[in-house]
């Protein structure tokens, strides 16, 4: 914000008709003699002016008579019957007659020739200075253009470069004002947005181009009413910084070519200023501040298809456009309705009064939606009904809706805050304590969300490393159970032939012993004299001894035999022990060996 010293050079080029004129004087003004307290609430009618153009090439091509007249004086429009054949008018159903509407100003902007011809600078000199007037008082304004594809809206409201409109001029305007103002106690900060509503999206003009199209959200809030969120609000310190944003939001405007107009928008374009005074004195240590609102509109054209010729998508966004538009007729005619604004004066309203003054259709349409405050609330609202000077039936139907317009009542009230030194700085604290506290939560809920996030990625981590700990494992399990199984087999082959011999040798000795056993429980008792000798025996006898002696008697040689059977049952018994530890040591080596081998072998031994 700053306080700033005119500089602009054209200054001289503007002349002034609007009634307010204490900045416009140019004169330096005491900030005593210009008091910062206006009344607190001006209820007044939307001031409604019709503009008529000239000739274009459509209507030159037509050889189409002016059918418009208007009266400098009275500022009386006029529309006269068409001149058609006398034939059609039998056949028509139609009823072309003359029309008179008032408006509270009607431009003629259609002969340049023409003494009460209105010019770009007289129409903003009419009612845009004094809007102007209007926000630095801290009333928030609102200028909407209205009327047929290719009626004037857009040279209206934007013009051209060599004859710019309302907006430019209005910005112009102000920063003369912001420049030329003496009082180094003001301090001036202007804000510039601009988004257009194109088939009922919201579209900001003044952001990044993106494809697809970004559509921004409408919200409505206590303190600040209907607003459109995240909506580029750019600070401008100069007419030339809104003259660079207006090219930019120019160039992303959706516009189309149709039959009634070469370069036809196709959306409703909103450009906003907001200029905000703070007004310091210095004397009592506090500050004033004003918060003013410019709305200017230019909305789209109110043709019907059938005379576009549209199809598609020119049609579908025809049927937005007249949604839009029919929406604000119908806002327009509650506001306008008597009964209405009756009941919204009255206190202590019956209920179906009460009804009559609250429905109000603001919410059927983006447009009016948006638009709710400029059109029946706090602000001081102008509409410039624009016709072409040949079409009778549009130009009769915009008349009616301007005509209508005007009994809308607007309740504007200054946008005011008086602010003494202690309470200011006390806001001060106040506002940095809620901005210490909001950076508290907000970094609270991002370290939050980031602790939840980064909790949530190390389980999954670790739930991730787990699951792969585990499949490592088990692939390792079954490696080692491969390895074993493959050493067991290998064993349990090698162990197999001398299992089989072990076998073969239990076999004999179980024999064996079964036939010694057998023999020492019942020894076999031979006849006295009776010996039995084998040719081994004797033969064994005789390389044993030495020499065979007959004398020993059959007692004798009966001892012998069983001392050698003990013997030889002491050898086996020995050897049977001997394999059986054996056997249990395998048994304690082998545990998994436990199948048929070991178990035969074991079942073997113990005779199983
Ligand atoms: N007062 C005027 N003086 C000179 N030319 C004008 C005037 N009004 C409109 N025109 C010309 O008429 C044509 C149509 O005007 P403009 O584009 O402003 O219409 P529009 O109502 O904005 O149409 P649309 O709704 O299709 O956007 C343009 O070529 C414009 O320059």
């Amino acid at each position: 914000m700053a306080t700033r010293a005119l500089t602009t050079p054209d200054l001289q080029n503007y002349h002034s008709t609007a009634s307010a004129p204490r900045l416009r004087s140019r004169e330096p003004v005491d900030v005593m003699e210009r008091p910062f307290t206006p009344p607190d609430a001006d209820a007044g009618n939307v001031k409604v002016v019709v503009r008529v153009r000239k000739f274009i090439k459509r209507d030159l091509e037509k050889h189409s008579p002016c059918i418009i007249r208007m009266n400098p004086n009275t500022q009386e429009t006029t529309i006269l019957p068409p001149e058609i054949a006398s034939e059609d008018v039998k056949t028509s159903r139609k009823v072309y007659e003359e029309r008179k509407f008032t408006f509270d100003k009607s431009f003629w902007s259609h002969e340049e020739t023409d003494g009460h011809y209105a010019g770009q600078q007289d129409v903003y000199a009419s009612f845009g200075e004094e809007f102007l007037d209007h926000n630095f008082d801290g009333y928030h304004t609102c200028i909407f253009a209205y009327g047929q594809t290719g009626s004037g809206k857009s040279y209206t409201m934007m013009g051209t470069l060599d004859e710019p409109g309302l907006i430019p001029r209005t910005c112009r305007g102000l920063f003369e004002r912001i420049e030329s103002e003496q009082n180094s106690s003001i301090t001036y900060g202007v804000h510039v947005s601009y988004f257009e509503i194109y088939n009922e999206h919201v579209k900001d003009l003044l952001g990044p181009r993106t494809n697809p199209p970004t559509y921004l959200k409408i919200r409505e809030s206590k303190s600040d009413g209907v607003y459109v969120q995240n909506l580029t609000d750019e600070p401008v310190m100069s007419y030339e910084d809104i003259e660079r944003l207006m090219k930019v939001g120019d160039m992303n405007r959706t516009t189309a070519s149709t039959k009634m107009n070469d370069t036809s928008s196709r959306s409703h374009a909103v450009f906003t200023l907001t200029l905000k005074q703070i007004q310091h004195d210095i004397a009592t240590d506090s500050t004033i501040e004003r918060l003013a609102r410019m709305r200017l509109v230019d909305l789209a054209g109110s043709e019907r298809a059938n005379r576009t010729e549209a199809t598609g998508q020119r049609l579908r966004e025809g049927g937005n456009i007249n949604q839009s538009l029919t929406t604000l007729g119908r806002v327009i005619a509650a506001l306008a309705d008597p009964k209405r604004q009756r009941a919204s004066r009255m206190t202590g309203l019956q209920n179906q009064t009460k009804r009559r003054a609250e429905v109000v259709p603001y919410r059927d349409s983006v447009l009016t939606w948006l638009l709710k405050d400029s059109l029946g609330g706090n602000s001081k609202t102008a509409m410039v009904a624009c016709i072409s000077p040949t079409d009778y039936e549009e130009t009769l139907s915009t008349l009616r809706y301007a005509d209508q317009a005007k009994r809308i009542r607007t309740k504007a009230h200054v946008n005011q805050d008086a602010v003494s030194a202690a309470e200011r700085d006390a806001k001060i604290i106040e506002m940095q304590e809620t901005i210490k506290s909001l950076q508290l939560s907000v970094n609270a809920a991002a370290v939050r969300k980031r602790d939840e996030a980064d909790r949530a990625r190390d389980e999954l981590e670790d739930y991730q490393r787990q699951v792969s700990k585990m499949q490592r494992a088990m692939e390792e399990s079954r490696a080692v159970s491969d390895v074993k199984i493959r050493a067991l087999s290998q064993e349990v082959d090698e162990l197999r032939p001398q299992n089989e011999a072990l076998r073969v040798e239990v076999e004999a000795l179980r024999r064996h012993l079964s036939l010694a056993v057998g023999e020492l429980k019942n020894p076999i008792v031979l006849p006295e004299g009776f010996s039995v000798h084998d040719d081994e025996d004797e033969e064994n006898r005789s390389v044993s001894d030495g020499a065979y002696d007959s004398s020993v008697g059959d007692e004798v040689e009966g001892d012998f035999e069983h001392d050698a059977w003990q013997a030889d049952v002491d050898e086996l018994l020995k050897d049977l022990g001997l394999f059986k530890r054996k056997v249990a040591d395998d048994k304690t080596r082998f545990p998994h060996l436990h199948g048929a081998v070991g178990r035969n072998v074991l079942g073997e031994i113990s005779g199983n």
